[in-house]
């Protein structure tokens, strides 16, 4: 099942809730927020103050993405502000085993990103428990990058091992994926898509039934409804 994500990270925020209802209005299920802590990447983004007032007004899936040292600290406060799906780095957690079961025990879905540079060898003890996997496609930190093309075979080798291995997980990718990259992406095998200069900048609208056509295409290539 394909979901375009649109990252928050690329609207504007002084117009944040006419482009989310826009976002909602043009059939999308899910939402990124980009939660950057200045010290885990060098950007400071937004908290839990944003993720309640958003989900007070929308019933989307809100699949938030922590870039931040030591996100253990944070989890239950994140899933209280209403996060569905929470997703730590690898890179930043100490005990990544106990910070994905205290996701799962605080009533959201667990989900592991790896930057670009880290190896998928990281999740071998942690790829049964876990409701997707993000794969980062540039440098985490700021929206409006390019696509790292050697992120293409890293998607490749996890979508084999998790269809190998019988698991569910969902493939999300992240950063710089637009009209350019999208088929790239999705032929490696991805099926949870992060986008947000190529939804926000521009007619919302029209960008998310572009990706939505996409999406539909590769359904009918699968030979399932979309
Ligand atoms: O996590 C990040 C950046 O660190 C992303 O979610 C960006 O927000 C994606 O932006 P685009 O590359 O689509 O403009």
């Amino acid at each position: 099942m394909y979901q375009l994500s649109p990252s928050i990270l690329g609207a504007d925020f002084y117009n944040l809730e006419k482009q989310i209802m826009q976002v909602e209005k043009a059939g999308c299920k899910w939402l990124h927020v980009d939660v950057m802590d200045g010290m885990f990447v060098p950007s400071i983004s937004m908290g839990m103050p944003v993720i309640s007032s958003v989900r007070e007004h929308t019933s989307l899936f809100l699949d938030v993405h922590l870039m931040i040292e030591k996100p253990e600290r944070y989890i239950k406060e994140f899933a209280k502000s209403g996060a569905d799906m929470i997703t730590v780095h690898t890179e930043a957690c100490t005990h990544l085993d106990r910070t994905l079961t205290l996701i799962h025990e605080c009533g959201a879905k667990a989900g592991v990103a790896l930057n670009p540079a880290t190896s998928l060898d990281t999740l071998e003890y942690v790829l049964d428990k876990v409701d997707m996997v993000l794969l980062m496609t540039v440098n985490p930190g700021f929206g409006g990058q390019r696509y790292i093309p050697s992120c293409t075979s890293k998607i490749r080798r996890l979508r084999e091992k998790i269809n190998s291995l019988g698991y569910q997980a969902d493939i999300e990718v992240d950063g710089g994926i637009n009209f350019d990259t999208i088929n790239t992406v999705l032929d490696a095998g991805a099926n949870v898509i992060v986008a947000g200069s190529a939804v926000f900048h521009g007619d919302i609208t029209d960008h998310i039934h572009k990706f939505q056509e996409q999406f539909a295409q590769y359904n009918r290539k699968a030979g399932k409804k979309s």
